[in-house]
């Protein structure tokens, strides 16, 4: 076969760990495909800027027509990130034939659809499997691996800047700034870190998965979504105190044909898997029917764990390439959603109030938790000796949605309650 020419919309943090993947294990690549890959043309913002690669200024262009456009390539990779420019050049790589492979869930979680359908219509690929919990082949796994299952619940740490986070606050006290700054330097974090800590990257990783586990056409606004900049020391503390980790977790769950999606700090059974993945790496515990709990894990962000997945998309392609089948598999439009209500969405809940101090208060909580029948499991309270208050921290059994939002209301106004400090969903 004669050598696959790539093209590179990007050579940030991931578009380098392709560059030394690609060059690197060159041989190993060969030898699987029966072809040589070789990158021939990269888009960047800026030619002169340093890399930290030796590349050579030959290859680097400020024009995307000098990738897309141009017919020695045969794949393009796209890990420069952003959604409009992106679509707008993945379409008319499309439109010219060329195959694709992408890392920019953004992209994926909000023009999926479309941009499957075009490859379609083309005959070409679009694999994204770098989209998703950066080095863990979570999305062939769920595609290929689970197509004879039925997939009730997809629960992850899909984000690695935000466990990392909570894993150095957890562990060394450290203060959640600088330690984002940290998550930065590593390459961890999206160029806008709101992204990360505020949920809104798990969501749209949340969307990709709900959409191939449940086979669903799952949207970004489908996902209820809160991050971690609101989790503070205290929680993390009370927490650990009770057993359990805060972790962000995207939870996808069916019943039926009714499914939900949420990202949200969670607080995890210290027992269970989840609670023991720490720092930048990410875990997406998967539950069939037929096969039961099972568990992936690796690193979830970085340039080589990243770039291992885009190089195996890489790999797909050629081989493909080499068969014939390229876009062959026809694109399904994805079945309706339908969201589970208020009523249906249950889970434990964690509670943290800080209650006037004196007798009687506790009893008028509970009472409440009684009138929307929300059992409790545990209940532990902790007088402050600076304050004339004290603090409560509920964990209920399982409860409806609906329930929690009224409890949540009747404590807003009641006199004795001076604020609902903190809510976490329970897992484990
Ligand atoms: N970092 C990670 O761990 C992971 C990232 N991803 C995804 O991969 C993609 C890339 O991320 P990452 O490598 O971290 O991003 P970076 O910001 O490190 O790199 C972006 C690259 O794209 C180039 N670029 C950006 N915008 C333009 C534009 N308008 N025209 C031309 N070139 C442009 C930049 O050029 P220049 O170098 O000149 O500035 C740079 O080389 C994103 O979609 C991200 O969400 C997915 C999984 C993990
Ligand atoms: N910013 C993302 C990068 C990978 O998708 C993360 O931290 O997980």
């Amino acid at each position: 076969m004669k050598p696959i020419k790539v093209g590179l919309l990007g050579l940030g943090t991931v578009g380098t760990g392709v560059v030394r993947i690609v060059e690197g294990h060159q041989q190993d690549l060969e030898s699987q495909t029966g072809a040589a890959l070789e990158i021939s043309r990269i888009l960047v913002q800026d030619k002169n800027k340093s890399r930290s690669i030796a590349i050579s200024p030959d290859k680097l262009t400020e024009s995307p027509w000098e990738v897309i456009d141009n017919p020695e390539i045969d794949i393009v990779v796209e890990v420069m990130g952003g959604v409009d420019l992106a679509k707008q050049y993945i379409l008319e790589a499309l439109e010219r034939g060329k195959h694709i492979v992408t890392a920019n869930k953004d992209l994926m979680a909000l023009h999926g659809q479309e941009i499957l359908a075009k490859a379609s219509e083309k005959g070409c690929d679009v694999f994204y499997e770098a989209s998703v919990a950066g080095g863990i082949p979570i999305i062939r796994t769920l595609v290929e691996g689970f197509s004879s299952d039925r997939i009730t619940k997809i629960m992850g740490i899909v984000n690695g800047t935000t466990n990392y986070i909570l894993t150095k606050m957890s562990q060394e006290g450290a203060a959640y700034a600088d330690v984002l700054k940290e998550a930065q330097e590593l390459g961890y974090a999206e160029a806008d870190p709101t992204s990360d800590v505020e949920g809104f990257d798990a969501a749209r990783k949340m969307t990709i998965l709900g959409t191939l586990g449940f086979h669903a056409n799952v949207a970004l606004s489908d996902v209820s979504v809160s991050g971690i900049s609101q989790v503070s020391k205290e929680d993390i503390a009370y927490g650990k105190r009770l057993g359990y980790e805060v972790k962000l977790l995207g939870i996808a769950e069916r019943q039926d044909d009714h499914i939900s999606i949420s990202v949200q700090p969670t607080m995890v059974k210290q027992s269970h898997p989840l609670a023991s993945v720490n720092g930048v790496f990410n875990a997406v515990y998967v539950y069939g029917e037929a096969v039961g709990e099972t568990m992936f894990y690796g690193p979830g962000a970085g340039e080589m764990p990243t770039a291992t997945s885009i190089v195996a998309d890489l790999v797909a392609v050629v081989r493909n390439l080499k068969l014939g089948i390229n876009g062959k598999r026809g694109y399904t439009p994805y079945k309706e959603k339908k969201l589970k209500t208020d009523e249906q969405i249950s889970s434990k809940n964690f509670i943290l109030l800080h209650v006037e101090d004196k007798a009687g208060v506790l009893a008028q909580i509970t009472q409440v938790f009684a009138e929307h029948e929300v059992s409790l499991e545990s209940v532990l309270q902790h007088p402050n000796k600076l304050n004339p208050k004290a603090e409560i921290i509920i964990i209920t059994h399982d409860a409806n949605q609906a329930s929690m939002k009224n409890v949540l209301k009747a404590f807003e106004t009641m006199d004795v309650v001076h604020s609902i400090k903190s809510v976490y969903r329970v897992e484990g």
